[in-house]
């Protein structure tokens, strides 16, 4: 799978390349990286990419021209990649978008800095806008990276033990709890079913308290 992110900090991406899961799935091959620098596109000397907004306010908004541009380069390479924003206006990313995403060969991820893009490059060159969360940040980029790594752990051989893919949602319910050694500590005991040894045993006690922390922490996750 091939990530192809529009940025105004490329050099950000190295927080993911270079260390874990990601680093060693672009070592395997399974994904690639490729940051490229809006500025690049510019029209002017000064490298603007971005200008005021009509109607006023304080805030700059990155223009269409660039970012087309860009987009149209990466196209030249990559013709069937999707285009997705990433701002506050997004879908929700959950663990079903996770799965769609996964299924794609090549993305590619539009991050906003300042108030965002201008309306038209939503309107015509983006596929999907996508929101990590209810919440603001300064730039698009550590939620691209979020995308990235949530979509990757999806892709097959990235992940070492299967076993890890029993992630949280995975199911739609939240994770059961996890212990290790030792037994007791400050008096504080592991639940004896996890000591028996029955496999089955353990795995229904598990599943029951998924279901019973997803009840109990987050009941909208069950009606999906
Ligand atoms: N929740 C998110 O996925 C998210 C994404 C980006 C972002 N900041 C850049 C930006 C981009 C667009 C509009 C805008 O207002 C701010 N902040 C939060």
């Amino acid at each position: 799978m091939r990530f192809d992110i529009i940025t105004l900090f490329p050099e950000m991406f190295s927080a993911i390349k270079e260390e874990g899961v990601i680093a060693r799935a672009i070592k395997k091959s399974i994904i690639s990286i490729n940051e490229w620098q809006l500025r690049d596109f510019s029209e002017n000397k000064y490298k603007n990419v971005d200008d005021k907004a009509y109607g006023g306010g304080a805030g700059m908004v990155m223009q269409v021209k660039p970012i087309r541009d860009c987009i149209k380069k990466i196209k030249e390479q990559e013709p069937e990649t999707k285009v997705i924003y990433l701002s506050p206006q997004g879908d929700p990313l959950n663990q079903n978008l996770v799965e769609k995403l996964s299924s794609f060969e090549s993305l590619t991820l539009l991050c906003g800095r300042y108030e965002g893009v201008d309306e038209r490059i939503i309107k015509n060159d983006v596929d999907l806008e996508v929101s990590i969360g209810d919440y603001v940040i300064s730039g698009g980029e550590l939620a691209a990276m979020v995308l990235i790594d949530s979509v990757s752990r999806r892709l097959p051989n990235v992940l070492g033990n299967k076993d890890s893919l029993n992630d949280s949602f995975v199911n739609n319910l939240l994770d059961y709890p996890h212990y290790t050694r030792p037994e007791s500590i400050d008096g504080d005991i592991v639940p004896e079913v996890l000591l028996s040894g029955n496999q089955a045993k353990i795995d229904a006690w598990r599943l029951e308290q998924a279901k019973h922390k997803t009840r109990q922490k987050r009941p909208d996750l069950l009606s999906n």
